[in-house]
């Protein structure tokens, strides 16, 4: 399949990349983090999640993040809500695009959401129809659809059927989250090869951990499959506090330097998004992880 000649960006730093962070994140921070981003032309620039406090305390901050941005016209700010409690508040906190978040493993599910997967499904329908309703649009994560750090392997045809699940109940995408990095290129082909049977490619994007620095190769084979929308987390900042060991997200700026390199159109300001980069990582007292960050830092220096 040809390759894609646009890429849309999702960026997911201020959420799954700060949501990991032991120590409290200013919401100063993350509001002028946020701001960078989208300035740097990110399409897609998700600011927090309306999930509860006692489960994810670096996201309580939430409805202070919402009030305290200038949003850019044209850029979005999806947010997480896990439930209608979530939906409520978000939606009074000014939001426009939320994220519900499934996965293809029960084990998963039950320590990321305390649910089984038919019961989160269940809990989702009202959260998008109460979503639409007020004028907001929903994205749909699936976790764990190349490995599970529980159950280990998760057969790509549970992978289809959640993924097709959050499409029916109207979620205008779905995110197929490779939650800790285990995946390689060949079973990403697979995987999409077996979720397009039922759900079409473009309602499509990957959201790839870089945990066994495979990122940027499953994304190659993702884009070979036709998809194109690619989520990232500058500096490579994250991982999933109920997935130990899951390192960040693949960063922002690697991918972005891949796509650019293959003369792939992505609207975004790699400059800007360095910049971005380095601001978090000495907010948080150590380097980038990706590593055009890091070569691009090392090269400021030495001029
Ligand atoms: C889903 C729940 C809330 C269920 O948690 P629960 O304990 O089963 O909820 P509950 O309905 O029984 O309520 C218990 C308490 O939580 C409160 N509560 C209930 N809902 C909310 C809410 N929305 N906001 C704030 N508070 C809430 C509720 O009001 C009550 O308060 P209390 O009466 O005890 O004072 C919980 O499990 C939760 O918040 N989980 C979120 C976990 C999370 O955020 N994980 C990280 C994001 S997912 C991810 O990173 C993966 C992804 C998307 O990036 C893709 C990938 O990489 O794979």
């Amino acid at each position: 399949m040809a390759l894609p000649s646009d890429v849309r960006i999702v960026e997911v730093g201020a959420r799954d990349g700060l949501q990991n962070e032991k120590a409290v994140v200013p919401t100063a921070v993350k509001i002028a983090l946020i701001e960078q981003l989208a300035a740097a032309g990110l399409p897609a620039v998700e600011a927090t999640a309306f999930v509860s406090p006692k489960w994810v305390p670096q996201m309580a901050d939430h409805a202070e993040v919402m009030a305290g941005l200038t949003r850019r016209p044209g850029t979005r700010y999806p947010v997480l809500t896990p439930n209608i409690k979530g939906l409520e508040a978000a939606l009074a906190a000014g939001a426009d695009e939320v994220a519900v978040f499934g996965a293809a493993s029960e084990a998963f599910s039950k320590r990321n959401i305390n649910c089984t997967i038919a019961e989160s499904l269940d809990r989702f329908q009202p959260v998008v129809d109460a979503a639409r309703a007020a004028g907001a649009e929903v994205r749909g994560y699936v976790s764990c659809v190349l490995g599970c750090p529980y159950e280990g392997e998760i057969a790509p045809a549970k992978v289809a059927e959640v993924s097709k699940a959050l499409l029916d109940m109207g979620c205008y995408e779905v995110s197929l989250g490779d939650t800790i990095g285990v995946g390689t290129a060949g079973r990403v082909h697979r995987l999409i090869e077996t979720v397009s049977a039922v759900v079409p490619r473009d309602r499509l994007a990957v959201h790839f951990h870089d945990t066994y620095g495979q990122a940027l190769a499953n994304i190659l084979a993702a884009l070979e499959e036709g998809i194109a929308v690619v989520d990232s987390s500058v500096a490579g900042l994250g991982g999933c506090p109920y997935a130990k060991g899951a390192t960040g997200n693949v960063a922002t700026e690697d991918v972005l330097y891949m796509l650019h390199g293959m003369g792939i159109n992505t609207g975004v300001d790699l400059d800007a998004v360095l910049e971005a980069g380095w601001f978090i990582s000495d907010q948080l007292g150590r380097p980038p992880v990706g590593r055009v960050s890091r070569a691009m830092r090392a090269r400021r220096d030495a001029a």
